[in-house]
């Protein structure tokens, strides 16, 4: 369903051209969650950023169920290709109540029914009726990542590209939102690309990962790959064996 091919990005010019991401190649089939794991400034974020039209100087080609993607953000493309940033406190409104922040995208594109879908998208995201008129400081960290969820998926997207969704919140609340993301995708037959530096969080979610190094794919494996531990990159090893040696235990 979605395929990047040769994904190239560097900020700057002249002496001072940083290269960042240097064809990056990797499909990912519909209904699949694919992980993207790697050290800090390895490019993972990079790559999302580019898919969802935050970058738009890229390189390569992106195709999303055949069809090229443009690099600007563009009407149709909102409603194929949302994002879920890791700090939802940052990607609300503070001065916008649930409401706003979920009708917006539905007045943009001109879709009717606003009371009902966005009484829906609360529900689904498993949130009651009272936290419509709550503004983004009147929820805790994992009430407001739901909402941030719900506002990625009111235009009903096909995708989602998750940009460790979890790793601002508290350890207790990163598993309901981990549930929560695997059963919308369970029901709603999404495809998922996900950033994340934690192993766990892949086994737990993801059916194959990609490893990034230096702007590069080095490796792309299934995600029981990291448990069983055979055939391993050696990159990815050291990954997974970094993980083992910071919890004394197995990825999973
Ligand atoms: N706007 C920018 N201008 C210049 N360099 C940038 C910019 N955005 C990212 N970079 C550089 O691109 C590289 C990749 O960054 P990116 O955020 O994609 O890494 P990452 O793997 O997601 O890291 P982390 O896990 O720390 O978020 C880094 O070297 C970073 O400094």
């Amino acid at each position: 369903m979605i395929s990047v091919e040769k994904l190239g990005l560097a900020f700057g010019s002249g002496a001072d051209l940083h290269k960042v991401l240097h064809e990056v190649s990797f499909s990912v089939a519909e209904g699949e969650a694919f992980g993207l794991v790697g050290e800090s400034g390895s490019g993972k974020s990079t790559v999302l950023r580019c898919m969802a039209g935050l970058y738009q100087h890229w390189q390569g080609r992106i195709e999303i169920g055949g069809r090229a993607l443009g690099r600007k953000i563009y009407r149709e493309r909102c409603r194929l290709v949302q994002m879920v940033f890791q700090d939802p406190y940052g990607s609300l409104h503070p001065r916008h109540t649930v409401n706003t922040a979920l009708s917006e995208p539905l007045h943009i594109h001109g879709i009717g029914d606003v009371d009902a879908r966005v009484g829906q998208i609360l529900k689904k995201v498993g949130l009651d009726a009272s936290f419509r008129y709550r503004y983004p400081h009147q929820m805790s960290g994992g009430q407001r990542q739901r909402v941030a969820i719900a506002r990625a998926l009111i235009l009903e997207p096909r995708i989602l590209l998750l940009d460790e969704p979890t790793s601002a919140l508290d350890v207790s609340v990163q598993a309901e939102i981990l549930n929560l993301l695997a059963e919308l995708r369970e029901r709603d037959g999404l495809t998922y690309i996900m950033v994340t530096h934690d192993l766990g969080v892949v086994v737990h979610l993801c059916d194959r990962v990609g490893v990034m190094q230096h702007g590069r794919i080095v490796d792309v494996q299934p995600s029981e790959a990291l448990v069983v531990g055979h055939g391993l990159h050696p990159y990815t090893r050291g990954l997974v064996d970094a993980t083992r040696d910071a919890t004394g235990r197995a990825a999973a």
